[in-house]
């Protein structure tokens, strides 16, 4: 039987992410909103759009504190930025979908979601990752975790100093791997389920450029910064 131990640098490295993943959350002012607005497609899209520029917002900040992620070239690091938005958003909002969280927020948000004007091909598979990933139950560091490893792909479109980024996510995976092994030490396939959810990922992407064009059709206002992740307009 293998004896797993993870390292002093390695109990720093997930203790650096997870205070980065905590630190940054959806302001109170945006999950407030979401309680109190009313139920029209307009603004349940409005809504999901300040929630969206934030959630980009949050991504940036928690980006920059993966160690290791500032020493990258300039431009790489924004070419990972770009590529890995939507996954790590995905990954961000399954949390909050997910778990059932205090005063029925959840469902609030579900509401909202399925009434903003998304055609039902997007929603399934939307909801089902959703369903998916709340079904693991993931701890905090592995969340943190495995949202690093999504921004940290190296075959991201433009990324030029490949090997560079794949030492980084080879770090983080190996430190989750391990994690995964202590804290599920009865399911030995814990970890390969979780990256499982990486493709899963990669599909939804597909999904979500086809969602942000038929939302451009039905003339949907983004925020220039959703603009700018996404290069549209
Ligand atoms: C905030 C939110 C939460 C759950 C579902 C949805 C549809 C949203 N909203 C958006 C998402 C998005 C995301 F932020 C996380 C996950 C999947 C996503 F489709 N992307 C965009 C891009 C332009 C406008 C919006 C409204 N929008």
């Amino acid at each position: 039987k293998e004896k797993v131990e993870i390292t002093k640098e390695q109990r720093a490295l997930v203790k650096a992410i997870v205070d980065a993943y905590n630190r940054h959350q959806i302001p109170q002012d945006v999950a407030k909103k979401l309680l109190q607005e009313q139920y029209s497609a307009e603004e349940n899209f409005l809504l999901l759009t300040e929630m969206a520029t934030s959630q980009v917002q949050v991504l940036v900040e928690f980006t920059k504190n993966i160690p290791g992620f500032l020493s990258l070239d300039r431009e790489d690091q924004i070419a990972l930025l770009k590529g890995s938005a939507v996954e790590a958003m995905f990954l961000r909002s399954a949390q909050v979908l997910s778990k059932k969280m205090p005063n029925g927020h959840t469902d609030v948000l579900e509401e909202r979601v399925r009434k903003s004007g998304i055609s039902e091909e997007f929603m399934t598979p939307m909801f089902n990752f959703y369903k998916s990933v709340g079904e693991l139950h993931m701890a905090q560091e592995e969340q943190a975790l495995l949202t690093a490893v999504t921004i940290l792909t190296p075959d991201r479109p433009y990324v030029k100093s490949h090997q560079a980024v794949e030492r980084l996510q080879e770090t983080m995976l190996d430190v989750l791997r391990k994690l995964c092994v202590l804290q599920h030490p009865h399911e030995p396939m814990y970890f390969a389920r979780l990256l499982g959810r990486l493709t899963e990922l990669r599909t939804l992407s597909h999904y979500h450029a086809e969602m942000l064009t038929s939302w451009r059709m039905n003339d949907h206002k983004f925020t220039p910064l959703l603009c700018e992740i996404w290069d549209v307009q």
